[in-house]
């Protein structure tokens, strides 16, 4: 101990401003009793990415860049301050056995959903393989399920040539019984980015799917608001799978599979502003996010955001509501 002023552990010696909360200091860590609201829980898998991924880094990261942005939104005049974000952490994969993985992964998701029923989970990947095990998680605490998946991928390549992989995840909750091909939406599906067999796969399986055309014409908010009025009536409740790859790749520089032509991020904030707002939506992932391709954690600090942007606008849904809860 020592009496020098400004002298500080290192940790602590950082820049405060006394009338800012920074929106890192919302994550507490699960203390074992039910939690409500949004909380985070890690899947660090990568070792099934088609091409190189570091997505298993992503978590970490991801949680990291949440400390980039405050807790006020100006748009709603609303301070998140008092709000909390319950980590419940990262599930740890096996290191040579992906099936001891997957199944690790449903296991973890499904006793943190049944012993927290309040809690609206936000998976961070981890690739899309990662969502497989999430889904049927899903499906078995929740009973049937409704997907909406931003992507610029199908992910539902045959599983023959290369086992479950980030390419396969939706085929795999298919062919399953999981997920009823009826009951996926995909959104942003995107050029030269897939072959005909999985868009044939997808039409011969009921999956409804929005090509980025159709998402400049119509808007995600009215393919939005016709996804939920379709899901609602069917599944008693909807996931949201979103790979950041349905971005243009001027907008999620650290995804593996980069490219031209996809979704702007205001776009896909405006999604899931919507979404968040609807009750019917019970889980969140975010996937294929690999900060060591990223630039300047650009990818990584959009995905904080959209965390952010699902907390507000659940809050502001539930006050505006639910105000006595
Ligand atoms: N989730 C991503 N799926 C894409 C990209 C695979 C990769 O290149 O890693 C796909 O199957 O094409
Ligand atoms: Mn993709
Ligand atoms: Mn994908």
């Amino acid at each position: 101990m020592h009496d020098i002023r400004h002298l500080l552990p290192s940790s602590e010696a950082k820049f405060k401003d006394s009338g800012i909360t920074k929106a890192g200091e919302l994550l507490k860590a699960w203390n074992g009793s039910p939690a409500s609201g949004i909380g985070l829980i890690g899947a660090p898998l990568s070792k099934t990415s088609i091409s190189h991924s570091g997505a298993a880094m992503a978590p970490e990261v991801i949680r990291k860049m949440l400390s980039s942005f405050t807790t006020y939104s100006v748009e709603r005049d609303l301070d998140l301050e008092s709000s909390i974000i319950t980590d419940f952490g990262d599930i740890t994969p096996h290191v040579t056995d992906i099936h001891e993985t997957r199944s690790r992964f449903v296991q973890v998701i499904q006793e943190v959903l049944e012993r927290n029923p309040d809690i609206v989970p936000v998976i961070l990947g981890g690739d899309h393989s990662i969502s497989a095990s999430s889904i049927k998680a899903f499906r078995k605490n929740k009973g049937p399920v409704g997907v909406i998946q931003f992507d610029a991928h199908h992910d539902l390549r045959n599983l023959g040539d290369g086992g479950p992989s980030n390419g396969t995840p939706f085929r795999q909750l298919i062919e399953g019984t999981d997920i009823k091909g009826e009951h996926l939406i995909q959104i942003g599906i995107r050029d030269f980015s897939n072959g005909r067999m999985y868009t044939n796969y997808a039409k011969e399986n009921g999956i409804t799917v929005y090509s980025m055309n159709e998402v400049s014409r119509l808007g995600t908010k009215k393919i939005l608001e016709e996804s939920i009025r379709t899901l609602k009536s069917k599944v008693s409740s909807i996931y949201v799978s979103v790979d950041m790859d349905v971005l243009d790749q001027a907008y999620a520089p650290g995804c593996p599979a980069i490219g031209p032509g996809g979704m702007t991020s205001e776009a896909l904030i405006q999604g899931i502003q919507y979404l968040s707002a609807c009750p019917e939506v019970k889980g969140m992932d975010i996937v294929e996010v690999d900060p060591t391709l990223d630039f300047r954690d650009m990818t990584s600090r959009l995905s904080a955001y959209l965390i952010l942007q699902f907390l507000l606008h659940r809050a502001s849904y539930k006050e505006k509501n639910h105000p006595e809860e």
